[in-house]
This record gives C-alpha cells, sequence and structure tokens, in this order.
C-alpha cells in the first residue's frame, strides 16, 4: 500500500512537472495564449469586482480558464501537424482549422455568458 501510495505521488509530481513544462513551451512560443491570458486576468478581476453571484463568478472563471485549455490543445495540434506534415496538404488544413474552430466555439461561449451576466445586471 505504501509503495503504490509514494508510486502514485510520483507519477502525479510527474504530471504537474510535464503541464507545467507544456504551459511554459507554449507561453513562450503562442501570443495567442499570451493575449487570451492576459484577457482573461481582465475578465476575472472584473468578475470579482461586480457584484455577481457566485455561480456567475464561477461560470466566468470556469469558461476562460476553458478557454486557455482549448488554446493549448490548439497549439499541441498545430506543434504536431507541423512536425508530421511541414508540406502542405488538406488533412492538415483540416487539423488545424478544427483546433481554430475549437478556441473560436470556446471563446463565443466565454463571451456569450459574459453578455448574459451584464445583461442580468442590467434588468436587476
Ligand atoms: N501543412 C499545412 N497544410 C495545409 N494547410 C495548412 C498547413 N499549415 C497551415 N495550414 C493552413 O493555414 C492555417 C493557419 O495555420 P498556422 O500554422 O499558420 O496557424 P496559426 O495562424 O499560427 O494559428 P494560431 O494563430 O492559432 O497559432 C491553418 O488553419 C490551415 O488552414
Amino acid at each position: 500500500m505504501k509503495a503504490w501510495l509514494a508510486a502514485e505521488a510520483r507519477r502525479f509530481w510527474g504530471t504537474c512537472v510535464y503541464s507545467w513544462r507544456g504551459w511554459r513551451a507554449a507561453w513562450a512560443s503562442e501570443k495567442t495564449l499570451r493575449q487570451w491570458t492576459l484577457a482573461n486576468a481582465l475578465s476575472i478581476a472584473a468578475a470579482l469586482l461586480l457584484p455577481l453571484s457566485p455561480g456567475e463568478r464561477a461560470l466566468i472563471v470556469a469558461l476562460g480558464l476553458l478557454l486557455l485549455a482549448a488554446e493549448l490543445m490548439n497549439t499541441a495540434i498545430e506543434t504536431v501537424v507541423n512536425q508530421l506534415s511541414p508540406q502542405r496538404h488538406p488533412l492538415a488544413a483540416k487539423a488545424k482549422d478544427c483546433g481554430s474552430a475549437a478556441v473560436a466555439l470556446t471563446a463565443i461561449a466565454a463571451g456569450a455568458a459574459w453578455v448574459f451576466v451584464l445583461w442580468g445586471l442590467w434588468v436587476d
């Protein structure tokens, strides 16, 4: 049991290290990730300053973090495509375009949440 716990703790630590390494690599190469992170920081600050309910704040924060996760997955897709298909190919275009669409949809979801939350503040 003790050995199993130690192995699980090591595995979890490894996951944390790899994730932090991935974040730093994407941060260094992807301007879009840096821009979304700034937008997210402003969004979270606004959500904390405005008189929102805990549920509304949770929605804004969660969708903002999901947007960063979508951007990281898009970066992962772009990186693999660039490695496997440096020459132009319709399948490479499809993979990259789908990654972009995923980021765009998540951004629309976060924007829509803000519109409804602000609308709720306005009519109150
Ligand atoms: N190898 C390829 N084969 C075919 N089309 C490609 C290829 N690489 C890129 N494209 C097309 O160009 C678009 C932009 O690709 P690119 O790699 O420049 O992404 P990007 O503009 O850097 O994206 P982001 O701003 O999210 O980092 C893709 O969505 C795709 O339509």
